[in-house]
C-alpha cells in the first residue's frame, strides 16, 4: 500500500503497487482498478502513488504518467482514465509525487523533473534552473504540504520548497539571439562584422560557411533549445543537441539572397521562444551568372550535338564494316558450300560424276524421256581383264588405265549426255535424246577410242579394251529395268569375246 486518500463523496482511495482500491462507506467490499491491456481507458501502470481530487477530477501519480477520471460517479463502464505523460511535458512516466496548491495547480514530481499543470488551461510547463529549481531527480511518495501552503518534494539532491504565489513574475530576461561567431572558409570574422537582422552576411566567393549563434542570457544555458532553417534552402528545421554550442554549417550555397531563421526555445515557468533572421547575400559564381550560364548552355548544346554526330558516323562506319564482312563471308560460304556439292557429287579418281549423281541424273532424263516422249539410251562400259592389268602392272597402273579410259570416253559425250562411273572400272553414259541406233554408233566410237588409248606408266605403255552394253528406254520402263537390260547386253559383250558392242538382245 502506496497511500490512503479520503474523497469528498467519502469514498477511500487506496493506492497500492497493484493498483487503486476503492472502498464506500455504503457499500462493503472493495472496488479495485487495475490496467487492462488493450483497454486505454484503464489504470496505465499498477504502481500507483499519489491520489489527489482538485476540479472535479481524480488525479493518480503512475509509472505509467499521470491519470486523470472525473470524480462523479462512475458510469456503467466504470472509471475511465486520461493520461499525461513524459512526452506531453511531465518530463518522465514516472510520476513520483503529485501535490495540488490552492490556486488549483498540480505540481507534479517526477524521477525526471518538476512540473506544474494549470487543469483550467491544460498548460504543462517544466521547471529548470532558470525558476530556481536545484533538483532534478524526485523520490516516490516523499511530498507534503507545509502548514502555510508551501509544497515540499524530497529528491536525491534535497528538498525542494515551493511556495505558490498568484503574482510570481520573476525578472524577466529579455535578451535577444545573437550571430556570435563566423567563419568563412575556415576564416573567423572581426567580431565588429558580425552580421545581424539589420546587417546581411555578403559571402563573395565562399565554399563553407558557419555561423555560432546563442541566446545572449546566460543562465541556465544547457536548458535552452536551439533551432535553425535557412529559408529557400532548408525544407525543415535543424534542431540542435541539448548543451551543445549552437551553430549553423552551409557549403557551396548557391547565387541569391538567403534569410537564415535562428530560434531559442526556453522552458520553465515563463517559457519563451526568441527569434532572429539573418541575411545573407551570396553572390553566384562566374559560372552561375545570367550570360555566362546562356553561353555553357549553348556550348553544352553544340556538344552534346557533336558528341551524336561522331557518335553517328561511327556507327554508320561499323555498321557498313559488319556489312562488307557479312557479304564476305556468304560469298566464302557459297563457294564452300559449291565445293562440298562438287566433292559430293564427283568420282575422286575420274573427275566424272560419281554413282549417286549419276543415279540422280538418270532419274531426271528418265523423267524428261516420259514427259516429252523423247528417246533415252543408256550405255554399260567396262573394262576388260582389268584384274589381269592390275595384277600384272600394279594398282596404280590400274589407276591410270582407268583414268585415261574416262578421259577417252569423256571426249566423245555430248552436252546433254550424263557420263558417270557406276562401279568399280565400270562406267555409264545417259544419252537424252538417243535412240538405241544413236547410241550403239557412238558407244562403237568410244570402244575404238580405248582402244586405240595408249597410257604410260612407269615405262610401260598400257593397252586396254573395254565391253559395251546399250539399251533403250521402253514406254512405261523404270530406270532399274533399262540398267538391267543394258547390263545383261554387257555380259554378252563379254561373253562373245570382250571388246565389243551389244545394242540387242539375243538370248
Ligand atoms: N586399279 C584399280 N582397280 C580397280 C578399281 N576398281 C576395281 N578395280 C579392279 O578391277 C578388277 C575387276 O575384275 P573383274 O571384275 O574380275 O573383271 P575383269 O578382270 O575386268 O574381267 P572382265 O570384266 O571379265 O573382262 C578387280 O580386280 C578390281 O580390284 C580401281 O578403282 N582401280
Amino acid at each position: 500500500m502506496r497511500n490512503i486518500a479520503v474523497l469528498s463523496d467519502g469514498s477511500v482511495w487506496i493506492a497500492t503497487s497493484g493498483g487503486i482500491s476503492i472502498l464506500r462507506p455504503d457499500a462493503g467490499g472493495f472496488e479495485n482498478l487495475v490496467h487492462e491491456d488493450g483497454n486505454p481507458g484503464s489504470l496505465p501502470q499498477n504502481y500507483a502513488g499519489s491520489v489527489v481530487e482538485l476540479g472535479g477530477r481524480i488525479w493518480v501519480g503512475t509509472y505509467g504518467g499521470l491519470a486523470a477520471t472525473p470524480a462523479t460517479p462512475p458510469g456503467p463502464h466504470g472509471y475511465r482514465f486520461t493520461v499525461l505523460r513524459g512526452s506531453d511535458g511531465l518530463g518522465s512516466d514516472n510520476v513520483a509525487s503529485v501535490l495540488a496548491d490552492r490556486l488549483g495547480r498540480l505540481w507534479i514530481a517526477t524521477a525526471s523533473g518538476l512540473a506544474v499543470y494549470e487543469p483550467a488551461t491544460g498548460r504543462i510547463r517544466s521547471l529548470g534552473a532558470r525558476d530556481g529549481l536545484g533538483a532534478r531527480f524526485y523520490n516516490h511518495r516523499t511530498a507534503a504540504l507545509g502548514p502555510s501552503g508551501e509544497l515540499l518534494f524530497g529528491g536525491l539532491s534535497g528538498l525542494t520548497v515551493i511556495e505558490p504565489t498568484p503574482q510570481v513574475r520573476p525578472r524577466q530576461s529579455d535578451a535577444p539571439l545573437a550571430v556570435t561567431a563566423a567563419l568563412r572558409d575556415g576564416k573567423p570574422l572581426p567580431y565588429a562584422a558580425l552580421p545581424t537582422a539589420r546587417r546581411p552576411l555578403p559571402l563573395d566567393n565562399v565554399h563553407a560557411l558557419r555561423l555560432g549563434f546563442a541566446l545572449l542570457d546566460y543562465t541556465a544555458t544547457d536548458d535552452v533549445r536551439y533551432r535553425y532553417r535557412l529559408e529557400g534552402f532548408d525544407a525543415q528545421w535543424t534542431e540542435l543537441e541539448a548543451g551543445v554550442p549552437p551553430s549553423a554549417a552551409y557549403t557551396n550555397l548557391p547565387g541569391g539572397n538567403y534569410r537564415l531563421w535562428l530560434r531559442a526555445d526556453i522552458p520553465g515557468l515563463h517559457a519563451r521562444t526568441v527569434q532572429d533572421v539573418i541575411p545573407l547575400e551570396v553572390r553566384g559564381r562566374w559560372y552561375e551568372r545570367g550570360g555566362v550560364r546562356i553561353v555553357l548552355g549553348l556550348l553544352g548544346v553544340a556538344l552534346v550535338y557533336l558528341l551524336v554526330r561522331l557518335r553517328t558516323r561511327y556507327l554508320l562506319a561499323r555498321a557498313d564494316r559488319l556489312a562488307q564482312l557479312v557479304q564476305e563471308r556468304t560469298h566464302e560460304l557459297q563457294e564452300a558450300n559449291e565445293r562440298l556439292n562438287r566433292l559430293a557429287s564427283v568420282d575422286e579418281l575420274t573427275g566424272l560424276l560419281n554413282r549417286r549423281e549419276l543415279m540422280r541424273q538418270l532419274e531426271l532424263a528418265h523423267e524428261t524421256a516420259q514427259r516429252t516422249g523423247a528417246p533415252l539410251s543408256i550405255l554399260m562400259l567396262d573394262l576388260d581383264a582389268f584384274k589381269a592389268l592390275n595384277d600384272t602392272h600394279g594398282h596404280q597402273a590400274g589407276d591410270a588405265a582407268l583414268r585415261g579410259a574416262a578421259q577417252r570416253v569423256a571426249a566423245l559425250c555430248r552436252r546433254d549426255d550424263r557420263l558417270g562411273r557406276y562401279g568399280g572400272e565400270e562406267l555409264m553414259v545417259v544419252m537424252q535424246g538417243a535412240d538405241l541406233a544413236a547410241a550403239a554408233q557412238r558407244a562403237e566410237a568410244m570402244r575404238s577410242a580405248i582402244e586405240a588409248m595408249e597410257v604410260d606408266h612407269d615405262d610401260h605403255c598400257l593397252r586396254l579394251t573395254a565391253s559395251i552394253g546399250a539399251a533403250q528406254l521402253k514406254p512405261g520402263e523404270r530406270t532399274h529395268e533399262l540398267i538391267a537390260r543394258a547390263d545383261a547386253r554387257l555380259y554378252r559383250a563379254k561373253r562373245e569375246g570382250r571388246n565389243r558392242v551389244a545394242a540387242s538382245h539375243v538370248s
